[in-house]
C-alpha cells in the first residue's frame, strides 16, 4: 500500500483516480483544499501527509478560453507546476503529472514519440509544455504522461456532449486525427505503476490504442450506445484555438517499461458506456 496525495481530485481524471486507487492510502484534495498555485498549501499537505507519490490532476483545461485567459492558463499549467516540482523534489516525493497531445503541431504522419520535437499551436498546449519543462528542469523523480482526448462517464467531456446535447444535427470535424482515451483506463494504469514502480522516470505517452477523427469518435459513441444521432462530417468547425490535425502518439514505451498492455479505443469506449448507463 502506497501513500498518495492527489490534487485536482474533483476533475474528470481526479475522479477516475479516486476510483482506481482504492487499495492505497489516498488523500484526495479538491481545489478548495489544495490550490496548486499556493506554495503554502502544497508544502503543508506534503509535510502533513508525507506521501510516496504526488499525483497532479489539477490543470487549466479550457482550450478555447485559454486563448484569452493566457495568464491564468500559464499560472496553473506552468508556474504552479514549477513550484510543485521544486517542493516535491525537496521532500523526495515522486511526482506523477499529466500533459497533452496538444504539445505537438500536428504536422507529423507517424505517431509522435516522447522525444519528438514539440511545437504547440495553441496557448493551452504551450502552457502545458512549459509545465513539463519545469518538472524536467527541477526534478529527478517524476513521471509525465502525455494523454489525449480524455473522456469518462463523469465530468465534462466530448462523449457526454455527444450523448446529452439536444441538437437535431451535429457537425463534427473529420480533419483531426487522434486517440480518444478513457480517464478510467489512465487511472488503472497509474494504479499499476504505483504498485510496480520501475523507477524509470521521464516523459511517456499513454493513449488508448488506435486512432479516430472526432467525427468517427462521435459516430462510434452514438452507435455503441444505441443513441441515434444525426452526425455529419465537417472540415470547418470554427474554434478560438487551433488544434493539431494529427496528434496520434506512440505508446510503445508503456508496454516496454511498465509491462502493461493498454486497452484499445473500442474496448475502453464500451467499458465507459457501460459505466455511463449504470450511473445513478
Ligand atoms: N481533458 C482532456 O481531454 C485531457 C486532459 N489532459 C490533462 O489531464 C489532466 C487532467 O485533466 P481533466 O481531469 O480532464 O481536467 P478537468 O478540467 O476535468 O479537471 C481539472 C481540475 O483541476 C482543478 N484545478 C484548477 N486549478 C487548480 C488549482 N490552482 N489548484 C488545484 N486544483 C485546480 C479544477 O478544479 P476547479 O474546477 O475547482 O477549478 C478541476 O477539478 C490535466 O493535466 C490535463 O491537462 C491531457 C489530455 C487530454
Ligand atoms: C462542440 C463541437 C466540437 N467540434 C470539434 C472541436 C474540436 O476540434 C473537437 C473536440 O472538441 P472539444 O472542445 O471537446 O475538445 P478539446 O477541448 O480540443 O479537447 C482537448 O482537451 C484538452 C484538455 C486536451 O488536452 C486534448 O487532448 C483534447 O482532449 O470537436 C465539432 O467539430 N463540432 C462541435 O459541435
Amino acid at each position: 500500500m502506497k501513500k498518495i496525495l492527489l490534487a485536482g481530485a474533483n476533475g474528470m481524471l481526479g475522479i477516475s483516480m479516486q476510483q482506481a486507487l482504492v487499495d492505497h492510502d489516498l488523500i484526495a484534495l479538491g481545489s478548495d483544499e489544495l490550490d496548486i498555485s499556493c506554495t503554502r498549501d502544497i508544502t503543508a499537505a506534503i509535510i502533513r501527509y508525507r506521501p510516496n507519490y504526488f499525483i497532479n490532476c489539477a490543470a487549466y483545461t479550457a482550450v478555447d478560453l485559454a486563448e484569452t485567459e493566457v495568464e491564468k492558463a500559464y499560472k496553473i499549467n506552468a508556474t504552479a507546476v514549477r513550484q510543485l516540482a521544486q517542493i516535491c523534489e525537496h521532500h523526495r516525493v515522486t511526482l506523477i503529472h499529466f500533459s497533452t497531445d496538444y504539445v505537438f503541431d500536428g504536422n507529423a504522419t507517424l505517431p509522435y514519440r516522447p522525444h519528438d520535437a514539440v511545437r504547440p499551436i495553441n496557448v493551452y498546449g504551450a502552457s502545458k509544455l512549459l509545465g513539463e519543462q519545469y518538472i524536467q528542469d527541477n526534478m529527478s523523480s517524476f513521471y509525465i504522461f502525455r494523454i489525449s482526448w480524455l473522456y469518462a462517464a463523469h465530468g465534462k467531456n466530448f462523449m457526454r456532449w455527444v450523448l446529452e446535447n439536444n441538437l437535431e444535427e451535429m457537425h463534427v470535424v473529420d480533419n483531426q486525427l487522434g486517440s480518444p482515451t478513457s480517464a478510467d483506463s489512465v487511472a488503472l494504469f497509474i494504479n499499476h505503476l504505483v504498485e510496480n514502480d520501475p523507477d524509470e522516470h521521464g516523459v511517456y505517452h499513454y493513449t488508448n490504442q488506435g486512432e479516430l477523427t472526432w467525427y468517427a469518435f462521435a459516430k462510434a459513441i452514438s452507435q455503441k450506445s444505441n443513441v441515434p444521432k444525426n452526425i455529419h462530417p465537417t472540415s470547418s468547425f470554427k474554434t478560438a484555438a487551433s488544434r493539431p490535425s494529427y496528434s496520434v502518439m506512440n505508446t510503445d514505451a508503456i508496454r516496454r517499461t511498465f509491462n502493461y498492455d493498454i486497452p484499445t479505443i473500442d474496448t475502453a469506449l464500451e467499458e465507459v458506456l457501460e459505466r455511463y448507463k449504470s450511473r445513478s
